[in-house]
């Protein structure tokens, strides 16, 4: 069986001692256990202290962006291996806020995937549709474009540890949520196109979120459906609480 991952996607929120109070919360309540992972994907300048912060403990934790070299001239940039070297495990690739506003391409979430994967990182790699894809029933091949580019030449191997984020865009922070069938549906579909990427073997161990307005009152509903394996959580992320109780729905 799949784990559950439930990660937090702060964006560009909090300051250092809101991020610490938070973090302190979660690893007092220690909500994961072995069916269920949580990860916080922080803003660059707390991942120091909440790597610190969270040694010894299941919670994880994850930048929200890298550049694909290891070093060079690229102002105001971060790289994989400083990432790897501070204790960060995860890291968040093309989310629909950086493809929007930071001319994040296909192309580049696939070089920055596999320079996640050459320094044991672990990508969550973020694809969704438009509103405007949606109503003209463009959503599936979009998709699957954006799978197809984003996984370009992983092996097998690492097309398993690589978790993929369906995010559909119109649903990121308008509370709007996609019905759980709509999601498991597009979840599906990814899987399917993972298995003709790889192999139906992987595509079954691939863990596949949803997000776009998860909140607790919601979160249920949708991890119940047979391929959402989890959540990137935006907005209902920023409180300990909430945060916590999502985790916990991951358990059941
Ligand atoms: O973009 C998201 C997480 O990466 C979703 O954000 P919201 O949960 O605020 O809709």
């Amino acid at each position: 069986m799949r784990k559950k991952v439930i990660a937090g996607n702060w964006k560009m929120n909090k300051v250092l001692a809101e991020a610490e109070q938070f973090v302190q919360e979660v690893v007092k309540t220690d909500p994961t256990d072995q069916d269920v992972e949580a990860i916080v994907c922080a803003p660059f300048p707390f991942l120091v202290p909440l790597v610190e912060q969270t040694k010894n403990t299941s919670v994880k934790i994850a930048a929200q962006n890298m550049h694909f070299a290891e070093n060079g001239a690229f102002t105001g940039e971060v790289s994989p291996v400083m990432l790897k070297d501070l204790g960060v495990t995860h890291v968040v690739i093309g989310h629909s806020e950086r493809r929007e506003h930071f001319a994040e391409t296909d192309e580049t979430v696939n070089k920055k995937t596999h320079a996640a994967f050459d320094h044991e990182l672990t990508p969550i790699v973020c694809v969704g549709e438009t509103l405007d894809q949606r109503e003209a029933n463009e959503t599936m091949n979009h998709i699957e474009k954006q799978i197809r580019a984003g996984l370009k030449d992983l092996t097998e191997e690492q097309i398993t540890k690589t978790i993929v984020a369906y995010e559909p865009i119109w649903a990121i922070g308008t509370g709007k949520t996609a019905s759980s069938s709509d999601a498991n549906e597009v979840c599906q579909h990814i899987r399917t196109v993972i298995e003709k990427l790889s192999s139906k073997e992987t595509a079954n161990q691939v863990v596949i979120q949803y997000g776009g307005s998860v909140k607790p009152a919601n979160v249920d509903e949708l991890l119940a459906q047979s391929d959402i394996d989890g959540a990137l959580v935006g907005g209902a992320s920023l409180e300990a609480e909430s945060f916590i109780q999502l985790v916990e729905a991951g358990k059941k």
